[in-house]
């Protein structure tokens, strides 16, 4: 039997929903104590004593990787899509295999877009504060229908968002450098970053991050985005300067935006974010529903199982 240690908190919420499936394939699981990651020194201490690694939003760094092969570490899984905190590279160079697990979260993390979109447009944020505090607001929202939205990333998740919006009669604008023409979704629009960013209501980011796109959503461009556009990231933190976000909400230029991810997670409390009264903020949740979970889990146990 393996011993595999687990650091994901979406999967660590659900354990014991694995256990047996994991020992039926020669994987004996281990819960991490962790809210959202473990630090690279934690897992240099921690994951030599282990044979398999399932890998949640942790560093998963070279001086990790080297550590934790002067161990027992074997082969690892990147429990999720995203990879933008693994080093792949240095794994080839250990000879670790590794794999992510693409394509599980696609209606997951759009739905959670599409009900940020909705709550930006009609503040409903405003309006489930202001009765809890005893008042009765009705602020006027804005309509969907013939709105213009800029979907950033047409991955799994991006062409899902599109079809769930185009849906609720918005008019949606694609950019993506890695997908030509439509992607299958008639009447999708196309346009360059960032000059794409002039007339959009709404901007969704869905793109994987990378070493060329931190910080796309920076004071320049928002400076050249329509006065009172709304923002909505579902992909991952550093796409947006927070700090830049931060000032263009307190100007009004940006009306509101919602957030499930962060430059940093768990969000610190001294981030100027919180005191955003416009803000919708999330916990890097939005791939988790039981459903979503116990499909990619398996899909994890699946893939480390068959490294060894
Ligand atoms: N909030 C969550 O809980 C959650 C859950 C799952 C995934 N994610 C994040 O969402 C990302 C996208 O997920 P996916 O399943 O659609 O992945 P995917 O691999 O299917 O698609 C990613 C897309 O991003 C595009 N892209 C890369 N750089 C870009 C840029 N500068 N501008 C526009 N597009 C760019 C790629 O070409 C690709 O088409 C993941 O990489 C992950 O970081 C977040
Ligand atoms: O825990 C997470 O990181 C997300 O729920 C899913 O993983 P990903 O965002 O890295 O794909």
């Amino acid at each position: 039997m393996k011993d595999v240690l687990v650091t994901c908190p979406p999967m660590l919420g659900q354990i014991d929903l694995f256990y047996d499936y994991a020992a039926e394939r020669g994987l004996k699981l281990h819960p991490a104590q962790v809210t959202q990651i473990l630090s690279e020194d934690e897992l240099c201490e921690q994951l030599p004593n282990y044979d398999g690694w399932i890998i949640g939003d942790d560093p998963a760094t070279r001086r990790v990787f080297e550590t934790a092969q002067k161990g027992r570490l074997s082969a690892a899984v990147k429990w999720g899509i995203g990879v933008d905190n693994v080093d792949f590279e240095a794994c080839k160079d250990l000879g670790i295999p590794i794999i992510n697990t693409p394509m599980m979260f696609g209606s997951e993390v759009a739905d959670v877009a599409v009900g940020f979109v909705i709550g930006l447009a009609r503040e409903l944020f405003l309006i489930d504060r202001g009765v809890r505090a005893g008042n009765w607001p009705k602020p006027a929202g804005i309509s969907l229908i013939n709105r213009r939205v800029g979907v950033i990333g047409l991955g799994d998740i991006g062409r899902n968002v599109a079809t769930r919006l185009q849906a609720l009669g918005m008019t949606v604008v694609a950019y993506d450098p890695g997908v030509e023409g439509d992607a299958g979704i008639p009447g999708l629009e196309r346009a360059a970053w960032p000059e794409a960013v002039e007339d959009l209501d709404f901007l969704v980011f869905t793109c994987a991050l990378n070493k060329h796109n931190f910080h796309m959503l920076d004071a320049d461009v928002l400076s050249k985005c329509k006065a009172g556009v709304r923002v909505v990231n579902v992909a991952r933190g550093p796409l947006i300067d927070e700090a830049a976000l931060v000032s263009a909400l307190q100007s009004g230029h940006v009306h509101s935006a919602a957030l499930d991810v962060f430059e940093v997670e768990p969000l610190p409390m001294d981030s100027p974010i919180r005191g955003m009264e416009r803000c919708i903020l999330g916990t890097h949740n939005g791939s988790n529903t039981v459903d979503a979970v116990i499909r990619a889990t398996h899909t994890a146990i699946d893939r480390l199982a068959g490294f060894y």
